[in-house]
C-alpha cells in the first residue's frame, strides 16, 4: 500500500472547499443543459438509461464519495428504498445533510437538474416530487473511506444491493494500484451480483476545490476496464465522453468522462 500517498491525499482534502468545487462544476457556464453534446446532460443521460432497463433495483445503493453533490442519485430513487450517501469529508455531508433536512436557505439549488432528470426520464414525473422522494429515501450520510479494507467501518450490517460513484477514486488514489486497490474495498460493500455505477475522470491530472489543489490519477478507458476485471466484474456497458475545449476552463485538467455499468460476480 502507498500509505505516504494516501497520506498526502488526504491531507490535501483537508482545504476542499465544497462551495468552490459546486461552483466550478455545477453551476453555469460549465454545468449547460441545452443541450446533450454538454457533459452534465451527457451524465445524467447514462445513469437514467442505466437504470431504465430495470436490471439494477433492490432495497440499498450505496454512493461511493458522495462529496456535496445528489445529481447521481435522482435516477435511482425509483428503484431502491433506501439511498446511503457517503463522503470522507465532514464539510461535504453536511452539505448534503443541508440539502436533505434544511429549508432550502443555503443549500445548492439542484432543481435544474432534478427538472432535467424528470424530462428526460419522460414520467412525467412532477420535479418537485422527485425531490421529495430522493430526500425522504436519503436515510443514511456516512464517513467513509476507501482506502481501508471495511470503507465503512462495522457501520452497515450487510452488502448493498448497488453501488454508484462519480468522480471519486481516482479523485482520490495517488496511483494506479491505490485505485485498484480502493476499487477492490469498495466491493466488499456490494452483493454478489449487485451492480456497480461509476461515472469517471479520464487523462485527468489534477482539479482545483477552492485552496485545494487535488491530484488525479490519469485514467484511460482501457485502465478503467481492467481494473473492474480485476476486481472481479463483468463490464456491461462502458461509454466515453470527449471534454469540449470550450468546457475546459482551468479548473481541472479532465480530458474526458467515462461511464461504466458492471456487475460483481455472484
Ligand atoms: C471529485 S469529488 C466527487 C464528488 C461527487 N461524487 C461528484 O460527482 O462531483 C471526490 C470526493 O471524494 C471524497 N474523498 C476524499 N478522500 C476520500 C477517501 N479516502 N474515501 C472516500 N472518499 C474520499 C472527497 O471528499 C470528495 O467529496
Ligand atoms: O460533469 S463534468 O464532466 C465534471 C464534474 C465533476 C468533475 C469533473 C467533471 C472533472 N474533475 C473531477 C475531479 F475529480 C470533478 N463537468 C465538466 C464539464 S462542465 C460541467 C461539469
Amino acid at each position: 500500500m502507498n500509505a505516504n500517498g494516501v497520506a498526502a491525499v488526504a491531507k490535501s482534502y483537508q482545504t476542499f472547499n465544497p462551495r468552490a468545487y459546486l461552483q466550478n462544476n455545477y453551476m453555469p457556464p460549465r454545468a449547460n443543459f441545452t443541450s446533450e453534446e454538454f457533459a452534465v446532460p451527457w451524465k445524467l443521460r447514462c445513469l437514467a438509461d442505466a437504470f431504465a432497463t430495470g436490471e439494477i433495483h433492490g432495497h440499498t445503493i450505496i454512493d461511493i464519495g458522495t462529496g456535496p453533490t445528489i445529481y447521481q442519485l435522482l435516477s435511482a430513487c425509483d428503484y431502491f428504498e433506501e439511498i446511503v450517501a457517503t463522503d470522507y469529508l465532514e464539510v461535504n455531508r453536511a452539505e448534503i445533510y443541508s440539502w436533505v433536512h434544511g429549508n432550502d436557505s443555503g443549500a445548492f439549488d439542484w432543481s435544474p437538474y432534478i427538472q432535467h432528470v424528470c424530462r428526460i426520464e419522460g414520467k412525467g414525473e412532477p420535479w418537485k416530487e422527485k425531490e421529495q422522494k430522493l430526500k425522504k429515501k436519503l436515510t443514511k450520510i456516512l464517513p467513509i473511506d476507501v482506502h481501508q479494507p471495511k470503507p465503512l467501518g462495522f457501520v452497515l450490517s450487510q452488502p448493498a444491493d448497488a453501488l454508484v460513484s462519480a468522480f471519486c477514486l481516482e479523485a482520490v488514489s495517488p496511483d494506479r494500484p491505490s485505485f485498484d486497490r480502493a476499487l477492490r474495498n469498495v466491493t466488499t460493500l456490494l452483493k454478489p451480483g449487485g451492480h456497480f455505477l461509476m461515472i469517471g475522470a479520464l487523462e485527468e491530472s489534477f482539479y482545483l476545490a477552492g485552496e485545494a489543489k487535488l491530484s488525479v490519477v490519469p485514467m484511460r478507458e482501457a485502465d478503467v476496464k481492467e481494473s473492474f476485471s480485476k476486481s472481479g466484474y463483468c463490464v456491461h456497458n462502458f461509454r466515453s465522453y470527449s471534454m469540449p475545449p470550450s468546457l475546459k476552463i482551468g479548473v481541472d485538467d479532465v480530458q474526458g468522462i467515462f461511464f461504466i455499468h458492471a456487475q460483481k460476480s455472484a
